[in-house]
């Protein structure tokens, strides 16, 4: 088949799922709340019941990560995700006020385009499968085409589990031919409502330009901060827990460290202890040139690799048993490896003189990449954290735990989301953990509280009397002020 054929063939198979899903959705649309829950429940149970040959072989087929950790996200984005959302309310009347006389509708956005990245790529699925039915959506996949069959294999167990639940035939669906021109089908087709857009930057874009509503995941690059009051051997263990964990593909993981001056010593030594490995100045040169790629982008060599398996690339001797690779490092820029987000066990390791220069750099080293995404401080001081909280510009301060359990609400209170929006910032439209919420409108119904004399007032001149330009505009005045009051 020639690249032309592909394309016409990919773009072909996007208008027909649409066409599908659309029929779907309006069946979906009409609905009760008891069943779309039940078939949320069955698209969870089968996510469920499949996550351990579901992160199998989305580890063959990418090579990133660790399988034992995709069944941990496999899990979390089908069972966590769904005690997370069972019990909102998303279909009909979510509202009825007597006292402010507004009563509010939830309205499914329509056909929602799921883009899904080679990192997480069954979890993810599984995840906006959920909150795009618990919303009343269809969704339409587009796969990354290095995580292809997983994908397929991911749509298939949880699309057959919804249809026996109730689902509309063709609510949940996947391109099979996965092509660039494709995918800007699916994005920029008249009856795509909203794109669900977690991957590269390019993508990213693509789906910020594509003219329909998008909400899009920019890239992570959250520095993790050990103050002076931080309990250290926790704070450690929390970031190679994250680090580790599936190698590294989450894109809320720590990127750097930052210490204060007096407390160096102190960091070191504990991240030795607990397996990280400092590379001297030389080994710190060799690997940094295999971080990027030559475009600037990031090398998916390294992408969710042990650091074994980096060590053998890169030419490196490590230690037996090391867990992560350190490089200290005092720049930051586009042009500096190590300053920016690396989807690895591999970290920079900054050292400040003092809180206040902690601060700056954490704010200069998201400024370069991971503007409105997250970061983590380690410290047992409330106070400090409420300050240190005013002015990053991330949409996640995460405290005292790891970054990557913490950031996608595993590890913390916040909504279970494997895509995470990065606020004004970093180009999204929100901040929050995406969930259904994200995925429906609202109607608002409103009665009718006020009449125009009310709002006149008893003192304001007569409209009989209104000639002049300067009646005119005192009348005005007298109304503005008087709605003013009356909102106030
Ligand atoms: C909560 C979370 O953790 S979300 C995590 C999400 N974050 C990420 O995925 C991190 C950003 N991703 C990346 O930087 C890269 O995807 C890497 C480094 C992981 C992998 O890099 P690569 O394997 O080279 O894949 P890359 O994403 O660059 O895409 C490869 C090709 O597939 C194309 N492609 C990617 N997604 C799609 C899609 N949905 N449909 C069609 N084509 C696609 C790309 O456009 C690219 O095409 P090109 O080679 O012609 O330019």
């Amino acid at each position: 088949m020639t690249i032309q054929d592909k394309d016409l063939l990919s773009i072909q198979e996007v208008r027909d799922l649409i066409g599908q899903a659309k029929k779907a959705q309006k069946e979906l649309a009409n609905m009760s709340q008891e069943q779309i829950d039940a078939i949320c429940e069955a698209i969870a149970k089968a996510g469920y019941d499949n996550r351990v040959k579901l992160a199998q072989m989305a580890h063959e087929e990418t090579g990133f990560g660790i399988w034992q950790d995709k069944v941990v996200k496999n899990a979390f984005a089908s069972q966590g995700v769904l005690e997370a959302i069972k019990d909102m309310k998303t279909v009909g009347v979510l509202s009825d006020n007597e006292e402010t006389k507004v009563m509010e509708v939830a309205v499914p956005v329509g056909v929602v385009a799921g883009l899904i990245p080679s990192t997480n790529p069954t979890s993810t699925v599984i995840y906006k499968a959920l909150i795009s039915i618990k919303a009343g959506n269809s969704i339409v996949f587009s796969p990354h085409p290095n995580a292809l069959n997983s994908i397929l294999e991911t749509v298939k167990v949880i699309e057959a589990a919804a249809v026996a639940a109730g689902c509309p035939a063709g609510a949940i669906s996947t391109m099979k031919v996965p092509t660039i021109q494709g995918t800007d089908q699916l994005m920029k087709h008249q009856d795509t409502s909203l794109i669900l857009a977690t991957g590269g930057s390019a993508m990213v874009k693509a789906a910020y330009s594509s003219g329909t509503p998008a909400i899009g995941v920019g890239p992570g690059n959250g520095p993790a901060f050990i103050e002076r009051t931080a309990n250290i051997p926790m704070a450690v263990k929390h970031i190679l827990d994250s680090k580790t964990f599936d190698n590294g593909t989450i894109c809320a993981s720590e990127q750097s460290i930052i210490v204060e001056e007096n407390s160096r010593d102190e960091v070191i030594a504990e991240l030795k202890k607990q397996g990280a490995y400092f590379l001297n100045a030389k080994e710190a040169e060799q690997l940094e040139k295999f971080i990027m790629r030559a475009n600037g982008t990031m090398n998916p060599q390294i992408v969710g690799k042990s650091v074994q398996r980096i060590a053998a690339l890169t030419g490196l001797s490590i230690p037996e048993g090391a867990r992560v690779l350190i490089a200290e490092e005092s720049r930051v820029g586009s042009k500096i490896p190590y300053s920016r987000e690396k989807l690895a066990p591999i970290l920079a390791f900054y050292t400040a003189p003092n809180w206040s220069a902690a601060c700056e750099l954490s704010i200069d080293i998201l400024n370069h990449e991971g503007a409105g995404h997250t970061m983590i401080i380690h410290s047992e001081d409330k106070a400090v954290i409420r300050k240190f909280a005013l002015k990053k510009p991330v949409s996640r301060l995460l405290v005292n735990t790891p970054g990557a359990l913490g950031g996608i609400g595993a590890a913390t209170n916040l909504m279970p989301a494997l895509t995470l929006g990065c606020g004004a910032v970093g180009g999204s439209s929100t901040s929050d953990n995406i969930g259904p919420a994200n995925l429906f409108n609202i109607r608002r119904v409103a009665y009718g509280v006020r009449e125009l004399e009310e709002l006149r007032g008893t003192d304001a001149p007569s409209t009989a009397t209104v000639a002049t330009d300067e009646n005119k505009e005192a009348l005005i005045n007298v109304l503005v002020e008087k709605v003013l009051a009356q909102l106030q």
